[in-house]
């Protein structure tokens, strides 16, 4: 028997990174949450305590903050792919390198109507993320995006049904033709190439998620993510592919005729678990090959 190192990364996670522009009165803020991690030739890291090869995960800590300021936040997009880049090319023993970003969002306090200039509130409807992962460099560079949005949190009131499933001898499920559908969503979808729009077709896709899953009625949460996956799969040939996972936040209507009174569809107990947990790929049947493109996405590995 020999042992081996198997498959190994290593990097800085969950850099918190404030970014205030304030070069007029009017500032503007970027508010991430970043990760690196390198992958490659680190055996003597692990094996003989050789640290001769490693960039260490402090300098990928100020690298990254240092670039908020020398290179500014765009895109998260390319944000994390100038980062990518940086790390293979500084370190020659890495052979890949994988950048993930959250962002969140604020929205300008309303004083009297107007947005205040430097006062601000998180809000905004779930969270903007991306994970890039570039393999080697110059020629050989090959890079990947996926991006996608978490705890997008939606839910109908009516248009779900869930009825016609499978039945044994454990099943106590009604069938119903009217109930809530509900969920905290995470979609995340690969790009094919990185010279895109990258604002725009988030927030394009993210307003077709929004819309598909209000328009479709709903035969059960498999069905609404393959007709959501679907229409963002048509009207963004940039996106090779589109993968959910999707809690399904059972609202349970409660039974109120102990106290004489009927419920006909208004109170329901929102049952926080169990939950079914639904997930679900769209893709095209001539999808570009993945690559590293999927390399650990949270969730989704
Ligand atoms: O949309 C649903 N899909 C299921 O697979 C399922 N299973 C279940 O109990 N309820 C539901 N709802």
């Amino acid at each position: 028997m020999s042992i081996v190192l198997g498959s190994n990364q290593y990097g800085k996670s969950e850099n918190r990174v404030f970014r205030v522009y304030r070069d007029t009165a009017r500032h503007e803020i970027r508010d991430l949450n970043v990760s690196s991690a390198l992958r490659g030739r680190f055996d003597d890291a692990h094996v003989t305590g050789d640290q001769s090869a490693v960039l260490p995960t402090d300098t990928q800590k100020n690298t990254i903050f240092a670039f908020a300021k020398q290179h500014g936040v765009g895109a998260i997009e390319d944000f994390a792919l100038a980062l990518a880049d940086h790390f293979i090319n500084q370190t020659p023993a890495a052979e890949g390198a994988r950048v993930e970003v959250e962002e969140y969002h604020w929205d300008r306090i309303q004083v009297d109507g107007t947005g205040h200039d430097h006062s601000f509130v998180r809000g905004g409807s779930g969270t903007r993320n991306t994970v890039v992962n570039v393999d080697g460099s110059g020629s050989d560079r090959r890079a990947h995006v996926v991006s996608g949005i978490s705890d997008l949190t939606i839910a109908k009131t009516t248009g779900s049904e869930f009825q016609g499933f499978l039945t044994d001898e454990y099943t106590t499920l009604p069938e119903t033709d009217d109930r809530i559908l509900a969920t905290a969503l995470v979609a995340r979808w690969r790009y094919d190439g990185t010279d895109i729009a990258w604002d725009k077709s988030f927030d394009d896709i993210k307003a077709t998620l929004l819309q598909r899953f209000a328009e479709i009625h709903s035969h059960a949460l498999q069905e609404s993510l393959y007709g959501m996956g679907a229409t963002v799969l048509e009207q963004h040939p940039e996106v090779a592919e589109i993968r959910f996972s999707a809690p399904n936040k059972h609202h349970f209507l409660v039974d109120l005729s102990p106290f004489g009174t009927e419920n006909p569809g208004e109170v329901f107990i929102a049952a926080d678990r169990p939950y079914g947990l639904i997930e679900t790929t769209v893709t095209r049947d001539d999808a570009t090959d993945p690559g590293s493109a999927w390399h650990a996405v949270p969730g989704f590995c």
